[in-house]
């Protein structure tokens, strides 16, 4: 049993406790080349993880065979979205492969301030807006695939596209490699499972980071007493 001078020692309740402590959402940003398997890392990232949601760009380009619209992307025409960006409605927007894609703003801002985390499969013109605009809460993940030959393997196989839209996503590959290094972490894909676990281990560690817990300092100065 504890004497009455340890008791006498016993510091007051503090005010913060582990509950008070909550951190910001973050913008969790996967970007490579067309075919390096993004999106394969997104879906497999987004099953695991119900913490982490998909924000859903609106895009110009027609819908491939098994997407959805709302769920994969908002398809929509030229004129839905030049009126899209006269409503300033887009974080970031971009020219792609012929056809343009864009960011809704939506309530990501006030999500992320409770927490909510989002993910963006976006490539590096939209990867640059966003982290103009938010360093604190974005971090930024590029995949790169293991070679060029097995680049244009995944593209043919993955059966979507026509030969031409496959030659000019590989004469774009290496001018989006070229920007590599505007980016946090590179992860090379060659086993999807081996590359899926390096990014998880990303996303947790990044959710840990000091800078994102408020209340933190509170919590630290009761603690000390
Ligand atoms: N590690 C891997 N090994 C073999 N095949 C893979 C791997 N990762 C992804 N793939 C396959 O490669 C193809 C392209 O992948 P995915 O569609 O995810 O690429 P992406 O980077 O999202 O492309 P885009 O930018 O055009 O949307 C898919 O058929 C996918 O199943
Ligand atoms: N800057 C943005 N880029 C985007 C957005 N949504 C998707 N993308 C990128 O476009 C290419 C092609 O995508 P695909 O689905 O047609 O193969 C790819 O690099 C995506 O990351 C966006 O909202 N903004």
């Amino acid at each position: 049993m504890a004497d009455m001078a340890e008791l006498s020692h016993t510091p007051a309740a503090p005010s913060a406790s582990p509950d008070t402590l909550h951190r910001r959402g973050l913008m969790f940003i996967l970007s490579s080349p067309s075919g390096a398997g993004k999106t394969t890392i997104s879906n497999m990232l987004l099953a695991a993880d119900p913490a982490i949601k998909l924000s859903v760009s609106a895009t110009t380009r027609p819908m491939r065979r098994g997407e959805e619209d709302g769920v994969h992307y908002h398809f929509v025409d030229d004129a839905e979205f030049d009126r899209l960006l006269e409503e300033d409605g887009f974080y970031e927007w971009a020219h792609v492969f012929g056809h343009r894609y864009g960011t809704p703003k939506g309530h990501i801002r006030a999500a992320l301030k409770d927490g909510q985390d989002f993910l963006f499969d976006i490539d590096w013109q939209g990867t640059q807006q966003l982290y103009q605009k938010d360093q604190q809460d974005v971090v930024r993940v590029f995949i790169l695939p293991p070679s060029l030959g097995e680049l244009r393997r995944r593209l043919t196989g993955r059966g979507t596209d026509s030969q031409e839209i496959i030659d000019a996503r590989m004469d774009r590959a290496r001018a989006e490699i070229s920007h590599w290094d505007g980016y946090d972490y590179v992860v090379v894909n060659d086993d999807v499972d081996t590359c899926f676990a390096k990014v998880r281990e990303i996303l947790n560690a990044e959710r840990m980071k000091r800078q994102r817990q408020t209340g933190l300092i509170d919590f630290v100065r009761d603690l000390m007493g």
